[in-house]
């Protein structure tokens, strides 16, 4: 399957594959988001069992990036290298730390050999990068991924601010991007980082399912980012 991140993709973000037969997900969303290392059981069985129609974005968070992937570089990779050979497996994301080596280097071609793309990621759980340290990680997200995604944590308006002109910026200058800022003072970009050319929005089926700080549900951020799209014909 393929998905095209020219405009933007809704991902329904998950640990648990089976939330991809809510008709919730039929419904609002372009993408299942599925956190492998979040899985509570064999995440590649999961794989396996998986006949929904939409897309796969497959993620495999590495600890030292804030998930719950403990398995060495080369497993860890393996896995996803292993996920995109799967045609439901669209997408995958690999953290630009990791892209930065030759182990991610060489994960990042055998994916897009096997046809999907990959989102590279940044994630900043403790704040918000200044303006120029922004824009550096996006463009180089971009650079080495088909989408450069940076996620930081605001604290407050400013700092979502900021995230929100680094979106513009990078989409501006012809980078691919998707942005959102965690915590409670950067919800709100979750709806608004589209309208600045954000390619990609995460949210869970269900509230109490969050992979993220901050995240909308499913059903809301569709509306909401239905709501703020701008309509050339209007
Ligand atoms: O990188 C991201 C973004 C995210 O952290 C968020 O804030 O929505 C949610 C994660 O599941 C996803 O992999």
């Amino acid at each position: 399957m393929h998905l095209s991140f020219d405009s933007f993709v809704l991902a329904a973000a998950t640990a648990d594959l089976s939330d991809a037969a809510d008709p919730l997900v039929d419904e609002h969303a372009d993408a299942v988001e599925f956190r492998m290392d979040l899985a509570d059981s064999d995440p590649e069985s999961a794989l396996d069992a998986y006949d929904g129609g939409v897309p796969l974005i497959a993620t495999n968070r590495a600890s030292w990036e804030g998930g719950e992937c403990d398995d060495g570089e080369d497993d860890r990779l393996a896995a996803l290298e292993r996920a995109a050979e799967r045609d439901v497996v669209a997408a995958v994301d690999i953290e630009l730390d990791s892209l930065l080596t030759p182990r991610g280097a060489a994960a990042a071609d055998r994916v897009r050999e096997s046809g999907a793309s990959v989102v590279a990621s940044v994630h900043d759980f403790e704040g918000t990068p200044a303006a120029s340290e922004l824009r550096r990680k996006l463009h180089r997200a971009a650079t080495l991924g088909d989408v450069g995604k940076v996620a930081v944590t605001a604290t407050d308006d400013r700092d979502a601010l900021r995230l929100l002109e680094a979106t513009d910026a990078a989409t501006t200058w012809g980078d691919t991007v998707a942005t959102m800022a965690m915590g409670e003072a950067g919800r709100h970009t979750r709806a608004v980082a589209p309208v600045y050319g954000s390619k990609i929005g995460y949210a869970p089926v269900r509230p109490a399912d969050a992979t993220a700080p901050g995240q909308y549900d499913l059903e809301t951020l569709s509306r909401l980012v239905g709501d703020l799209e701008r309509n050339p014909d209007t």
